[in-house]
């Protein structure tokens, strides 16, 4: 599976799916990494691995459409089979969404549908979540409101921060976006009908990423 990786920070899931496909553990090959930021580290992690890494400054551009139109053209020009947004911090538009709708993924820190947006781990401390986590979507014109894919869950724990939340979560991350890629791969997940199927039937809940790192479908009532 071809993957082009849009991210706009550090590139921590970057590099975990490099590291998965280098043990041999992902069967995919990442083909491009693009950024809004052009100081992103998910960029340098690109090119030290030998990979594409491009960028474009949203300020460059007459309107979020037109910037990406111009992202969105570097990024079919790897002719990805699935795109992933990973710590993208931009919201898409329409037009680039709809041309793409099935094939552009995203992992959001919480568990959705909870704490769409931004600083969701604050968002769940003021709630007084006891759990937390993040999910794998597809990416819709709704921000964060696409169908979810896998979940994990993270717990709360006393005296937590946003930052000690945030870094728990970040390390459940990387397994939950590696395994829901692998099930990508291989085509035990795949979009049909405008919604999420797993091995052949419509997902009625999110798989859950367990402690052994394995998805599991838990019984839905
Ligand atoms: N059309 C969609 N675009 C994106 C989605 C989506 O589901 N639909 N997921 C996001 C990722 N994301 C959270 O997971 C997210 C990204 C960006 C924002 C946001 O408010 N961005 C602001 C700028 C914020 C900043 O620069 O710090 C903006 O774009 O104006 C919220 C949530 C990826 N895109
Ligand atoms: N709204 C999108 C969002 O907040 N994404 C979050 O940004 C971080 C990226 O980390 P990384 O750059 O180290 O992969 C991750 O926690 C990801 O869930």
């Amino acid at each position: 599976m071809r993957l082009a990786i849009l991210a706009s920070g550090r590139g921590s899931n970057l590099l975990a799916i490099l590291e998965a496909i280098a043990r041999g553990e992902l069967d995919a090959t990442v083909v491009g990494v693009f950024s809004d930021r052009r100081a992103a580290p998910a960029l340098v992690h690109a090119r030290n691995a030998g990979i594409r890494a491009q960028s474009l400054a949203p300020r460059e551009f007459a309107s979020r459409t037109d910037f990406d139109e111009h992202l969105f053209s570097l990024v079919d020009a790897v002719q990805p089979d699935l795109i992933v947004c990973a710590g993208y911090m931009r919201l898409i538009s329409d037009p680039a969404v709809a041309a793409r709708t099935g094939r552009m993924i995203n992992i959001h820190p919480s568990l959705l549908p909870e704490f769409k947006g931004l600083r969701t781990h604050q968002q769940a401390l003021d709630a007084g979540a006891s759990v937390h986590g993040a999910s794998v979507h597809f990416v819709t014109s709704e921000l964060d409101g696409g169908p979810v894919i896998t979940q994990v869950r993270v717990p709360v724990e006393r005296g937590d921060d946003a930052a000690t939340l945030a870094e728990r979560v970040l390390q459940r991350e990387h397994p939950l976006l590696v395994a829901t890629l692998r099930e990508l791969a291989g085509g035990r997940i795949a979009w049909i009908d405008h919604g999420v199927h797993f091995n052949g039937h419509p997902l009625a809940a999110p798989l859950q990423l367990d402690a052994g790192n394995r998805l599991v479908q838990e019984p839905t009532a």
